[in-house]
């Protein structure tokens, strides 16, 4: 595979579901594109329903796509499907793992259906054990597994092949955040070594943050904007920066009404997009704590008083947002 060849690549993919009984047919897909490079992790982000799962299925051959084109390692998807399912490892949410068998039988047992040898597949159970510290449990049965040692071990089988890409279906929902800061461990060690590439799809912004070289937002089956979490966040201008105003006590002499506060900024171009609500100043600034004090002392010389003042990087859910009109959380929550 050449190096510039991305190794997972989604073109103009469109997919639709029966409505049943005589409803619509339902649009999962209307037109997505991504492009993510080899060694990397893309995460795909988005509400309930945007097409991240049908995407993910389109691209591990699970299902087709109507129209549009796929290619994971260089493969087309549409026309090689025995091929790409050499190449990938797939983990999906449910568990996959026997619990009546232990650690080590599940991953010798997947590396045998994968074709490897017995010695073979005996080797590489020992690795990803060691690499998942799971050493010292795994010749115990997976029924005494707590969650998180269960899904790493969904993840090891995945890897028993040694796939150049690696499909992750939410894999740290239902864990607790230990487990889960530990399975982000794991992931952010297997990116490090770049040996594969892998599409994560997840419902928390946070992983993604963490995780993910790039990631695109999904919504009503299209990627609504792409980039690495960085780009994202400066996409949205600067610092978020809010002062709260002190409400005039009245009857004071050089005490203004908070409606002051946009005329004081006026001219001066330290903050863009200046709102008033309330008495809650909003805007952005490239470097917030910088622009802080001249803030405080324009606002001050115009008589204001300012109860409070914060200075906040844009985080992921504020480029959410900003792009699907809707807050993340609100959504996910209703969901559950
Ligand atoms: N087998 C199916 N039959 C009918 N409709 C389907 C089927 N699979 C998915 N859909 C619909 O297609 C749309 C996209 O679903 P998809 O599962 O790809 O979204 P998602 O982003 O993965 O959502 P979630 O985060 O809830 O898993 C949704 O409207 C869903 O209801």
């Amino acid at each position: 595979m050449p190096h510039t060849e991305p190794a997972l690549e989604a073109r103009g993919l469109t997919k639709s579901y029966p409505g049943g009984r005589g409803k619509p047919r339902v649009e999962a897909l209307a037109g997505l594109n991504f492009s993510a490079e080899a060694g990397t992790i893309f995460a795909l982000l988005g509400p309930n329903g945007a097409g991240k799962s049908t995407t993910v299925k389109i691209l591990a051959t699970l299902t087709r796509a109507d129209s549009g084109a796929a290619f994971v390692a260089g493969i087309d998807v549409g026309r090689h499907p025995e091929e790409v399912r050499r190449a990938i490892g797939f983990v999906a949410q449910k568990q996959v793992s026997d619990p009546l068998d232990t650690g080590r039988e599940n991953l010798v047992l997947a590396g045998r259906l994968q074709g490897m040898s017995g010695p073979a597949a005996k080797a590489r159970a020992g690795e990803l054990l060691a690499r998942f510290s799971l050493t010292d449990d795994g010749n115990r049965q997976v029924k005494g597994y707590s969650g998180g040692m269960a899904r790493k071990l969904d993840v090891a089988i995945g890897l028993m092949h040694r796939p150049q890409v690696l499909f992750l279906d939410e894999p740290t929902t239902g864990l607790d955040p230990e487990a889960r800061a530990d399975m982000w461990a794991e992931l952010e060690s297997m990116a490090r070594t770049g040996e594969m590439t892998i599409l994560l799809t997840t419902h928390y912004l946070e992983e993604a943050d963490r995780l993910a070289g790039r990631l695109a937002i999904v919504d009503h089956g299209r990627v609504v904007v792409e980039g690495t979490p960085e780009e994202l966040k400066d996409g949205l201008h600067g610092d978020a920066v809010t002062v709260e105003l002190a409400m005039p006590r009245g009857g004071g002499g050089r005490e203004v009404p908070v409606s002051g506060a946009l005329e004081a900024l006026s001219g001066v171009g330290l903050l863009r997009g200046p709102q008033l609500d309330g008495n809650i100043l909003r805007g952005r600034a490239d470097n917030g704590a910088a622009a802080l004090p001249l803030l405080l002392r324009l606002l001050g010389e115009a008589g204001l008083e300012v109860a409070s003042a914060t200075v906040s990087r844009p985080s992921l859910d504020d480029v959410y947002l900003r792009h699907t009109g809707r807050v993340y959380g609100n959504e996910q929550e209703r969901a559950a």
